[in-house]
């Protein structure tokens, strides 16, 4: 039975959140639209029509949110700032807004909790993506702008940023498959979004390293473990070019200053433009890469297919979200990303959505005890593989707005009852809280 006191003495436990998924209060004390509030009130676009307008209204229960933290015994939490409530046209600070996450912060602090926090987990300033959003080259400069004023405002007390959240979805998800906000689908479009994604993460490196001085930054991406899905040689290669498209896209580029040349040559080669400018802003050094660990991902080769591959299910047993429990890719990509990137690694989010039933004022979730047992197992191994492994966090802290899936799928270690806002602490909860204190 793994106990916290396998982990070294400085590693670090907590659970993860995002604006948009938990804060509510969409309308409140000046925030304006994000790309997401027009998304999830655009019809057909989410489950149910299920909006973030009220979420878990964490914005006004988020000292009852800490306590439920403290009361576990998390070492630390990592939520996002909402980029329209600091500024709700993209430009000018709407103070109400930034007097919110002082008061989150402060109050994390008084209970003795780290903040981590990320500057941009996916909801755009509307007003922004009017003037082209991550189409337009300027907004890296927009960005820089949201990020200096957060450094400067926050830096004093908060030393451990993360620049962006998983900017494959925002770019492929939200330009290219259409599943998320702005809901485009256009493959050149999703590859130029990406470019001044890292471009913004680069600028804010930047001025990061000018507004903190004492403090740690990075960029959190998802990380799958990209498996052929047959035996057959050709699925092997295309699971190693679709690795490059989704894990080196975003991580070579960082450290490298350079896209994978693979997966430029089969861009270009269907007439698509890459961009390379500012390699030099996007490769300024960051301390730690944030890994985003959920399944591995089955790929064979497919001629029908216009870049040559299509998924394919596994057998291994599923989550809610029919994604494989697969804890030996978090190891395998731990590892992978400490061999070619030589970084420190946060886990900044791994955990399950389950079958969550509240039965007589408890949820069994006994699944996801076994999930984060496996997953926790996994992390050690690869501590004691020589991974510089710092933390882990959880996802999520609460139940909350799964994005397109709406309300429907509950990946918290907390049970939100949506009709009245009650918490309820699953028995995943109640696991952490004893294994915190092994
Ligand atoms: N889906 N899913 C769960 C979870 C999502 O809720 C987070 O916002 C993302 O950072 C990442 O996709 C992972």
């Amino acid at each position: 039975m793994i106990r916290r006191s396998d982990f070294p003495k400085d590693f670090i436990f907590g659970t993860a959140t995002a604006a948009y998924q938990i804060e509510g209060a969409a309308n409140e004390d000046g925030r304006g639209p994000s790309i997401w509030d027009v998304f999830s009130h655009t019809p057909g676009k989410t489950l149910n029509g299920d909006t973030g307008d009220v979420a878990c209204d964490h914005y006004h229960r988020y000292k009852e949110d800490i306590q439920l933290m403290k009361g576990i015994g998390l070492d630390a939490y990592r939520f996002s700032i909402s980029w329209p409530r600091i500024m709700p046209d993209g430009k000018n600070i709407n103070q109400k807004g930034v007097d919110f996450y002082n008061r989150l912060v402060d109050e994390l602090l008084k209970n003795d909790i780290i903040p981590f926090v990320t500057l941009y987990h996916w909801d755009l300033p509307y007003a922004l993506y009017e003037k082209g959003g991550w189409l337009n080259p300027d907004i890296a400069l927009y960005f820089r702008a949201y990020a200096t004023f957060m450094f400067n405002e926050l830096g004093d007390r908060v030393k451990h940023w993360i620049t962006l959240n998983e900017p494959w979805c925002s770019s492929f998800l939200g330009y290219y498959t259409g599943e998320h906000a702005p809901g485009h689908q256009n493959l050149q479009e999703a590859i130029i979004a990406a470019h001044n994604l890292l471009r913004a993460h680069g600028h804010a490196v930047q001025a990061f390293r000018e507004e903190v001085k004492d403090g740690k930054v990075g960029l959190t991406n998802v990380v799958m473990k990209i498996e052929p899905g047959d035996a057959k040689p050709e699925s092997f290669l295309v699971a190693s070019l679709v690795d490059k498209f989704v894990n080196a896209w975003f991580h070579d580029p960082v450290v490298f200053g350079k896209y994978p040349e693979e997966a430029v040559a089969l861009y270009t080669e269907k007439g698509l433009q890459v961009p390379d400018s500012d390699m030099n802003i996007i490769s300024t050094p960051i301390d730690f890469f944030g890994v985003n660990y959920y399944t591995r991902t089955l790929v064979v080769f497919d001629m029908n297919n216009p870049l040559g591959f299509s998924y394919v299910q596994g057998d291994l047993p599923k989550t809610e979200m029919g994604w494989e429990i697969y804890p030996q890719g978090l190891f395998d990509m731990l590892v992978y990303l400490k061999e070619r990137y030589k970084l420190p690694l946060y886990i900044t989010e791994n955990g399950m959505a389950g079958p969550d039933k509240l039965e007589n004022g408890r949820v069994h979730d006994n699944y996801r005890i076994e999930y984060l047992e496996k997953h926790f197992e996994k992390a050690l191994e690869a501590i004691n593989a020589g991974v510089d492994l710092k933390g882990y966090f959880i996802w999520s802290l609460m139940d909350n707005f799964e994005w397109a899936y709406g309300y429907s799928k509950r990946f918290g270690i907390i049970y939100v009852d949506y009709n009245t806002q009650k918490r309820i602490l699953k028995d995943s909860a109640l696991w952490l809280k004893e294994f915190l204190k092994s």
